[in-house]
């Protein structure tokens, strides 16, 4: 059972997780841990490649890993996986499903909508949905809000969300983080959210996970920080030095294995490679 010092079941109790796509890869998650309780938010941040959608489709249960170290409401992610648990990826709008020509009352019916009309309908104010829409009429960043209407009308324990803000404009995602602020406030419950914009979200995480390189150094940070002034409580700036300091690491990890980004170059004559080989004709 995975409790906290007050013996309280843990929402998420992820402990030493390591991942490789491959068997004999190099791990792309290396002894990550996160552990959260009810009614926690944590804002997932880490550089492109750090490995956060991979965890976070680790612990929807959607890829299998060889060790059992991943547990939600005291349950196995992938064995066992228990109710209560939303994971909302960009992926979905790609699906040609979801770009047919369907109208939005029907689809969000057909996934059980009217059995949750009063949080249906709530949602449908916040993210400023009209049913009539047709699926393969309306604009990304519409279709992205029948996704978040669809995946939250449901109660849910712990919400997994990766990066589906992006393309919501400003006051609608203003509105929906508010929501999930109530959310976990008001109900216990807990999220995980893994954006690149932090934008309006200084109120919103209670911790923060920094992913670096696939592994994560700073264990939960708690936010806001109790030794800094709330004037300079400053999640962008707090990213910027991170994914600095990260960029470092992974250019000497990958010097060591003799791979460098950016232009080919001969390092004897700094000739460029692809003037060195000149492949235009
Ligand atoms: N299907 C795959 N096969 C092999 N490697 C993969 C695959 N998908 C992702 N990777 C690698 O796993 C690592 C972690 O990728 P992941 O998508 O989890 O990163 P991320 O932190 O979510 O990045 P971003 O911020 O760009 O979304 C990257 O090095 C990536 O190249």
């Amino acid at each position: 059972m995975t409790i906290n010092n007050d013996g309280e079941l843990l929402a998420l109790d992820c402990d030493s997780l390591t991942f490789s796509w491959k068997e004999g890869d190099d791990p792309v998650l290396k002894d990550v841990n996160l552990s959260l309780g009810k009614g926690d938010r944590c804002l997932l941040l880490g550089a492109n490649g750090a490995g956060k959608s991979t965890l976070l489709r680790i612990l929807a249960g959607k890829r299998l890993t060889k060790t059992r170290s991943c547990k939600i409401l005291g349950q196995d992610v992938f064995m066992n996986p228990p109710g209560g648990v939303v994971y909302l990826g960009t992926e979905w709008s790609t699906n040609p499903v979801v770009r047919s020509d369907i109208v939005v009352s029907h689809f969000l019916d057909s996934v059980g909508g009217y059995r949750h009309k009063d949080r249906r309908d709530k949602l449908l104010r916040i993210l400023d949905v009209d049913l009539d829409w047709h699926m393969h009429q309306i604009s990304d960043g519409e279709r992205r809000r029948v996704q978040l209407c669809m995946g939250l009308m449901a109660e849910w324990d712990v919400l997994l969300l990766d990066e589906v803000t992006v393309d919501l404009d400003v006051l609608v995602r203003a509105d929906l983080i508010d929501f999930l602020i109530s959310e976990s406030e008001n109900r216990g419950a807990t999220i995980v959210y893994a954006t690149h914009i932090f934008d309006g979200l200084k109120k919103f995480p209670t911790q923060i996970c920094h992913m670096q390189l696939g592994s994560t150094p700073r264990g939960m940070v708690t936010w806001p920080p109790a030794d800094v002034p709330e004037s300079e409580q400053d999640l962008f700036q707090l990213a910027l030095g991170w994914l600095r300091d990260d960029r470092e690491l992974r250019r000497a990890v990958e010097k060591q294995k003799g791979r460098v980004r950016g232009p080919k170059t001969d390092t004897r004559d700094r000739v460029t490679f692809y003037e060195k080989y000149d492949y235009s004709h």
